[in-house]
């Protein structure tokens, strides 16, 4: 579903080098792990998957596709393949909770019909119905969190991709995100998490794959016990403590 061949991201404006020479599959109906200190080259993976970055050296894929011959339009319609949450809710504060997903729905073209059944499953599946009048000030830390879930997941993308999603919540909340990510893994989505949350890696036993100054240097799934498959890289001059 995803692919990264040799991928290298140097940050034109500053020269950080932020991924070197990154090769990683991720399989339909996956779920992943991505963890890693502060500044390791998680949420730059993330945006190359979701095309807002493109690589340096090396490249991507998502279905076959190699991303940088993506022009245009296409750029739109792969990002309709994708769901994507943040740590912040990145809710717009001027429109209720119902409107907030209508609106996904309209830019989508989605038939004005389908709406309110899609709108209402959404709801229903981050537990929050009762609450599509309120606007996103009027909501939690956590219950404006799973609006943003809701919203990732309306059109039911094949692929979810999660940036800290659960950095700003407690652990109950936290708990209650990570549900909704696993219940979209079980209905076949392929699920990929940047987090720093050592409480989600032990309530559900997945893939990890970890990062270290922009290096992938553990990729274990769930009962291989700790083995390390792919070695550190030599010093490349990478940030300490990343
Ligand atoms: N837009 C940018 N321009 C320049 N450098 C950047 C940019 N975004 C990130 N970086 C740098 O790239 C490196 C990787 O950053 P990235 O945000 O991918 O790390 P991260 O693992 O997601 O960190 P965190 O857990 O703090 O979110 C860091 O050294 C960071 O300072």
């Amino acid at each position: 579903m995803i692919a990264f061949h040799r991928v290298s991201l140097e940050y034109p404006r500053t020269g950080t080098k932020a991924l070197y020479n990154v090769s990683l599959e991720v399989k339909k109906g996956e779920f992943v792990f991505v963890v890693g200190h502060s500044g390791a080259g998680k949420s730059t993976l993330l945006a190359l998957v979701h095309r807002r970055l493109i690589p340096t050296q090396g490249a991507v894929y998502f279905a076959g596709q190699n991303l940088k011959a993506l022009r245009g339009d296409q750029v739109a319609y792969h990002r309709r393949r994708i769901g994507m949450v943040f740590q912040d809710h990145r809710l717009l504060a001027d429109m209720t909770v119902e409107e907030n997903l209508a609106f996904v729905l309209q830019v989508q073209g989605v038939p004005r019909k389908e709406w309110p059944e899609r709108i209402a499953t959404a709801l229903r599946r981050v537990g929050l119905a009762h609450k599509k009048r309120a606007f996103p000030e009027e909501l939690s830390v956590g219950e404006a969190q799973r609006v943003a879930l809701a919203r990732a997941l309306l059109l039911d993308p094949p692929v979810i991709l999660a940036d800290e999603p659960t950095g700003n919540l407690d652990p109950e909340n936290a708990l209650q995100v990570l549900d909704i990510l696993k219940a979209a893994h079980q209905r076949g989505a392929t699920v990929v998490v940047a987090t720093h949350s050592r409480e989600l890696l032990e309530a559900y036993p997945a893939r990890v794959v970890a990062l270290k100054a922009g290096q992938v240097v553990r990729d274990e799934r769930p009962g291989e016990g700790g083995s390390i498959r792919v070695r550190e890289g030599p010093d490349r001059g990478g940030k300490e403590g990343a």
